[in-house]
């Protein structure tokens, strides 16, 4: 049997840790280097590029790094990358506040990993999206914005869906099925 391959995952969040961690055993063995990385303002895409350019030159080698955003289609999209500081300021009921105004109140929580070779070289990325609505907050509060976002097909949010339903379905798990592919095909080379 081949050794699982090893990968070092820069972020400053433990519970996204803990997901990723869950979602890869027994394919791949996450070790953490705990570093909250300056981020670039703009597109997704783009910031985790860059992120995972910055985590790489710090760790002076291979490396995956991960940027979450909550997306309310009511505006455009936002607060998309931002939403740890909107969370931070606004609580849940203020990302509630923030569409009272509008009927829509669908959104999508989207995840994009990247992985880096090493210092130099270019970064690719995996998406991953799951769409649903927010919701006034229920369930535990112990991870960010999960109490306020339900995915459709179901009447739990995030939060108060069982762990591994949420592992399974998540932003998270999708883009990280995509990054496990990739692996794969690293593997075959
Ligand atoms: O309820 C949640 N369910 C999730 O599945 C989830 N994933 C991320 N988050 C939160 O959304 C913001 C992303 O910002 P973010 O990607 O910059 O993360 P971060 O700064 O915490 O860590 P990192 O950048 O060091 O990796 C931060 O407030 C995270 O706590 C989540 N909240
Ligand atoms: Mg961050």
């Amino acid at each position: 049997m081949s050794a699982l391959r090893t990968v070092v995952f820069v972020t400053g969040n433990m519970k996204k840790l803990d997901e990723v961690r869950a979602i890869l055993a027994g394919s791949v063995e996450v070790i953490n280097r705990k570093i909250d990385l300056p981020e670039l303002q703009g597109e997704p895409n783009d910031i985790a590029r860059e992120k995972c350019r910055l985590a790489a030159a710090q760790v002076g080698g291979p490396v995956i790094t991960e940027d979450t955003c909550l997306c309310f289609n009511a505006l455009k999209g936002l607060p998309g990358p931002y939403i740890k500081w909107f969370l931070d300021k606004l609580g849940h009921e203020g990302l509630n506040n923030l569409i009272a105004a509008y009927p829509d109140k669908s959104a999508y929580s989207l995840c994009t990993f990247a992985y880096s070779a090493g210092p130099g070289s270019e970064p690719i990325v995996f998406e991953g999206r799951n769409n649903g609505r927010i919701v006034p907050a229920r369930g535990p509060l112990d991870f960010g914005w999960d109490p306020v976002f339900q995915p459709d097909g179901y009447n739990e949010t995030y939060a108060e869906l069982d762990k591994a339903i949420k592992n399974r379905i998540s932003h998270r798990s999708q883009a990280l099925g995509l990054l496990q592919k990739y692996f794969e095909t690293l593997d075959q080379k």
